[in-house]
């Protein structure tokens, strides 16, 4: 069975729990923590000293979030039909990790200081991605949901705890964030316990 080693929060793992579950992959959740287990056990057989870490079924090991969700993405067919529509999604999951990159260096970093500024930058951030789902009607591609659908769906899901109602003046994200939401896979990865427990971000900020 697959493996997904990361500590209890929803973080960087929390987009491929999702896409996991929504796709109806048994995988099996190992908690890196706490701290002490993590720096004596984990970090040194981490490629790059970090998690979250994805090992399929078959050994192979992935650490770097968004490679983990692209290998998901090649894997399980969802990354478009062709070259074009895969490139579509790399260049939102590019934008995508421009928003959350911002975000989680905020969070740790500049809480305090940094909440408000950001939080004032996010129409500007988010109206590229109204102007781009807007003809879709769908997920980025359409009607048939990607990788990134799920990624794109977790940032909108911080960003609405971090600033609730920032959706509301896109009504094209806003569906995009509800049509997510309402599949049955993701109500059910939501309906957990360890969901429902777990912080958002690691130092309890959010
Ligand atoms: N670029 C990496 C960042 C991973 C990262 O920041 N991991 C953090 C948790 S979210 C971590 O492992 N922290 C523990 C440490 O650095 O020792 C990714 O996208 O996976």
């Amino acid at each position: 069975m697959p493996t997904l080693v990361y500590f209890p929060v929803r973080g960087r793992a929390e987009a491929m729990r999702t896409l996991l579950t929504d796709q109806n992959i048994t995988y099996e959740e190992v908690n890196a923590g706490p701290r002490e287990n993590w720096v004596e056990n984990w970090k040194p057989k981490m490629q790059f000293g970090q998690c979250p870490c994805y090992t399929d079924d078959d050994g192979f090991q992935l650490v770097q979030s968004n490679a983990i969700l692209a290998y998901l993405g090649r894997k399980y067919d969802l990354y478009g039909s062709d070259i074009k529509q895969a490139s579509i999604l790399d260049m939102m999951n590019s934008a995508v990790e421009d928003i959350r990159g911002a975000y989680v260096r905020m969070i740790y970093q500049n809480y305090e200081a940094g909440k408000e500024p950001f939080i004032k930058e996010l129409p500007e951030k988010l109206q590229p991605f109204e102007n781009l789902l807007k003809p879709t009607k769908g997920y980025i591609l359409g009607e048939k949901i990607s990788w990134v659908d799920y990624n794109l769906f977790d940032l909108l899901d911080i960003l609405n705890i971090l600033s609730p109602g920032c959706l509301d003046a896109f009504p094209a994200v806003k569906a995009f964030y509800e049509r997510v939401l309402a599949r049955p896979g993701v109500q059910k990865r939501r309906q957990t316990d360890h969901f429902k427990n777990m912080p958002v971000n690691g130092n309890g900020k959010q």
